[in-house]
This record gives C-alpha cells, sequence and structure tokens, in this order.
C-alpha cells in the first residue's frame, strides 16, 4: 500500500474571527469539517466553483491559515499546532506555486536571487557558488537558459515566468507541492507545457501534489485522483477517470458540462520533451 505523506481530518477554517474582550467575532467559517488525504508520488487535483474554499482549503494545508479545526499530518508527523520554527523547517518540503509569478516573484530582484536565497536560507547550499550551481541546474531542468539569471521577472514571457515559479518549488527538493491555478493566466500551449513540465518534475521527484483549478480540463490532464469543493466541503472525491465518466453528484455533473473538455489534450502532455517544443528562448 502506498504510503500517505498528507493527511487532514475535519479541517475547519474560519476567517475574522476575534477573541479579544473589547472587540469579538465569531467570523465566517469557510471550510466545513474537510478530510484530505495524498499519498507519495500522487498529484490531487482541488476543483470547485469560485469562492468554494479551494484555496483556502491549500493554504490551510501548508498552515498558511490559521486552522480553526481539525488536524493535519505530514510525513507522519501532527504539524496541526507546530510552533512557527517547526513550521519553517516543515515548509523546506512543501513547496507552493502560485497563480500570478509576476506577483509572487519579487519584482526588484534577479532571477539569481530569487533562486539562490531560498538555498542560503534553508541552509541547503552553505555558499553562493554552490547555491548558484544548483539553481543554474534547475533553470536547465526548466528549459530555460543561464542568461535568465540576471534578468528581472518582467523580463521574462508568463510562461517563463511559470518556469521560475516551479523551478523556485522545485529547488529545495520538496516532498509536497501545492499548485494553486498556476496556468490559468496563460494560454493554451503554453499552458500544456507547463502542465507536462511539472507532470515530468512530480514524476522524476516522486513529488506529491495538491493541483488547484477550477478548469476541469486541466484537472484531468495532470491530476490522478480530485476532490470536488462546494461551499466549504467536499461534495465528492476519486479518481479522475472515474469522476469524469460517471459523476455522482449532480454540482460536478454541472461543472463538467459547464467546462469545454478539449481544451487541452492529455495526449499532448506526452508527446515531445517540453525542451523540444519551448520556443519561448527567443524572448530571452
Ligand atoms: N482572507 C480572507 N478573509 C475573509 N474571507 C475570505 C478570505 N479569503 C477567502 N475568504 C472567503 O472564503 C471563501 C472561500 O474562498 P477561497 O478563495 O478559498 O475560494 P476559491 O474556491 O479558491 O475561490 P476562487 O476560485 O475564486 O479563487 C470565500 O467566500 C471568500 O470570500
Amino acid at each position: 500500500m502506498t504510503e500517505i505523506l498528507l493527511e487532514a481530518r475535519g479541517l475547519e477554517v474560519t476567517y475574522g474571527r476575534r477573541t479579544g474582550l473589547v472587540n469579538r467575532s465569531p467570523g465566517t467559517r469557510v471550510l466545513h469539517g474537510v478530510d484530505v488525504t495524498i499519498k507519495k508520488g500522487e498529484t490531487v487535483g482541488i476543483v470547485g466553483e469560485s469562492g468554494s474554499g479551494k484555496t483556502t482549503l491549500g493554504r490551510a494545508l501548508l498552515r498558511l491559515v490559521p486552522v480553526s479545526g481539525g488536524s493535519i499530518r505530514f510525513a507522519g508527523e501532527d504539524i496541526t499546532l507546530a510552533s512557527p520554527e517547526r513550521m519553517r523547517a516543515v515548509r523546506r518540503r512543501m513547496q507552493m506555486i502560485f497563480q500570478d509569478p509576476m506577483a509572487s516573484l519579487n519584482p526588484r530582484h534577479t532571477i539569481r536571487t530569487i533562486l539562490t536565497a531560498p538555498l542560503l536560507l534553508h541552509g541547503v547550499a552553505h555558499d553562493r557558488r554552490t547555491a548558484e550551481e544548483r539553481a543554474v541546474a534547475t533553470l536547465a531542468r526548466v528549459s530555460l537558459p543561464e542568461i535568465v539569471l540576471d534578468r528581472y521577472p518582467h523580463e521574462l514571457s508568463g510562461g517563463q515566468r511559470q518556469r521560475i515559479g516551479i523551478a523556485r518549488a522545485a529547488l529545495l527538493k520538496p516532498d509536497f507541492v501545492l499548485a494553486d491555478e498556476i496556468v490559468s493566466g496563460l494560454d493554451v500551449s503554453t499552458q500544456a507545457q507547463v502542465l507536462r513540465l511539472l507532470k515530468e518534475l512530480s514524476r522524476e521527484m516522486g513529488l506529491s501534489m495538491a493541483f488547484i483549478s477550477h478548469d476541469l480540463s486541466v484537472i484531468r490532464a495532470v491530476c490522478d485522483r480530485v476532490y470536488v469543493m462546494r461551499l466549504g466541503e467536499v461534495v465528492e472525491e476519486g479518481p479522475c477517470d472515474a469522476i469524469f465518466a460517471n459523476p455522482r453528484s449532480d454540482y460536478t455533473r454541472l461543472l463538467i458540462n459547464a467546462i469545454p473538455l478539449p481544451d487541452i489534450d492529455p495526449d499532448w502532455l506526452t508527446a515531445a520533451p517540453v525542451a523540444a517544443r519551448n520556443e519561448d528562448h527567443a524572448h530571452v
């Protein structure tokens, strides 16, 4: 049986809760007892309409938003109440790729700093030279040339920026990556390249991933299993193929019918290597 990497039980998140004597507020609960299990090497999709709680769930799994109920276990450790110091160590193994790399990559830093700083910060590399060697190797792995190191985020194309987002997450050799709507700002062919790269990396590194998207064609292209969310609850969960072929809930059926599916052809993702297709270099 494949080992479980990340497990949440009865997860609750309440925004705006204040417990002060003067300024009290019960807040608004937006996650209502969610159970999620992610095995080693598995890519799990989280799908649902806008406001259903996908991002909140993803962030709660990484303890990036305060959890008001339930528990989270990561790599056998209960991290529900882990101290900030402990979480800093755990986070090296849990990385996140954001929707908008323009917002998540510091615009005043070169790609060199963006990629080497986390290696030095987490003590993965002990000196600049080692950090830079590792950054260059990771750049090559995401099919970007070394000259990108001296560029700023705004000097790259959207697809290149998202490759940097992936490189930054992969650098620290994490066990788990949360990818939140990472291709929604890209055109369809760039989306397919980025997804293919992520799929290759997850296979090579034995990564577990949670892949948040409102786009079911993206989920179908990359995920093994899917959780369907509505109003802060999981309404359906199961293997991707089964959910698409035979959705149990009306809500999932509506989501499937509402979204044009053929956008990303799953065969495209298993065709020629990304490097052979990557014409992005022309912009560098
Ligand atoms: N920081 C916050 N403070 C208060 N309420 C919030 C906060 N972040 C999200 N919410 C609310 O929590 C609910 C779930 O939001 P969340 O962003 O998790 O949904 P989502 O499914 O990811 O939506 P989208 O697809 O639009 O990004 C929404 O009702 C939202 O308004």
